[in-house]
């Protein structure tokens, strides 16, 4: 684990010291969009023209970041648009790997052994994390964006000429309820896990611990009034809460001391929960080896010994009772 200082790569773990022991994300800092007719996105620098075949992912299957842009890769039908290549599930000293086993592809653009070369590739003066999903362009050799909220918006849209167009997750009449509820999941769900995780203080764990479980609680009764977070039709909102639901009983509980109660105990996240794994294409999607392998191997300061568990036993493909909640018509 570590970061470019100027190029450079240093091994250093997150520095919690100046923030009381609390955990914060950095932002991310490719922020360029892919549009239709290759002009910028407003109030954004650099334009990149749709095109099949020009853009390729690099992905971890562990990272639930990266986990939403190969949900709406697969959902848009745009995997012979867009190319993959997968890394190592071990993050260590040298950050994500391009080893080639346990099913990481290794780079299938430049055979690079590390994935911040990439990041040098595209900025030989970066300085920040190297983190994971990467938009990268082939024609001008450069990182489009490097943040999955706004990668899974342009697989949305952009590239609807070669995928499936009927397909939308982010529908204009819900886009205020679907940023509302995105809020509300990202700080105290997606990144509250981390939060807690990652923390370093009593103080800043149980902050955190109490957010998210407070979070869950609410949205578990949402999901008894109706079928998907905003209403009865399926969005972006969803799936982003899906690749932490997915994580959380066999990673978060434990490695991340998330235990008030498991995703089991709520029976409508649960339902809800296998209700989207099994949505055509997702199960692929989803590689619970990578997931804790990652988890628990990489992370040295929280689990120094690298046992990965063997449990829990869980069956996302056991049957869902969601149909009783009505979904909207398409
Ligand atoms: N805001 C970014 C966060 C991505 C992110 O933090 N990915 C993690 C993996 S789950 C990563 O690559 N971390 C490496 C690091 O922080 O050094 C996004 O949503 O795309």
């Amino acid at each position: 684990m570590g970061l470019l200082v100027d190029g450079k790569w240093h091994d250093e773990w997150y520095d919690t010291s100046r923030t009381g022991g609390r955990f914060e994300r950095s932002r991310s800092q490719f922020r360029d969009f892919v549009t239709k007719d290759g002009r910028p996105a407003e109030g954004r620098e650099r334009g990149f023209k749709a095109e099949p075949g020009r853009y390729h992912l690099y992905v971890s299957y562990a990272c639930p970041w990266a986990h939403r842009t190969l949900i709406f890769r697969k959902l848009k039908r745009l995997e012979d648009v867009i190319s993959v290549s997968v890394v190592h599930h071990f993050m260590g000293e040298s950050g994500w790997t391009f080893l080639k086993e346990d099913g990481a592809t290794g780079d299938g653009l430049y055979g690079f052994d590390y994935l911040h070369q990439i990041y040098t590739k595209a900025d030989p003066h970066y300085s920040g994390r190297v983190t994971v999903p990467v938009l990268w362009d082939k024609k001008t050799e450069t990182i489009v964006n490097n943040e999955s909220s706004e990668i899974i918006r342009m697989f949305n849209e952009a590239f609807d000429e070669w995928g499936d167009a009927s397909v939308d997750f982010y529908p204009a009449e819900l886009r205020a309820e679907i940023d509302a509820i995105n809020e509300l999941v990202y700080e105290n769900v997606n990144n509250g896990v981390y939060r807690a995780g990652f923390a370093t203080t009593q103080e800043a764990y149980e902050e955190a611990f109490r957010a998210l479980f407070d979070t869950l609680d609410e949205l578990e009764k949402r999901l008894g009034r109706q079928r998907y977070l905003a209403g009865g039709r399926l969005t972006e909102a969803d799936w982003r809460l899906f690749t932490t639901l997915v994580r959380f009983d066999p990673v978060y509980v434990g490695h991340f001391k998330c235990n008030l109660r498991r995703i089991a105990d709520y029976p409508n996240l649960s339902n809800y929960l296998r209700e989207l794994y099994q949505v055509k294409g997702v199960a692929e999607t989803v590689n619970l080896h990578h997931i804790k392998a990652h988890y628990y191997g990489s992370h040295a300061t929280i689990n120094p010994t690298r046992i990965v568990p063997l449990g829990p036993e869980i069956d996302y493909m056991a049957p869902h009772n969601r149909d009783l909640l009505a979904k909207a018509e398409m």
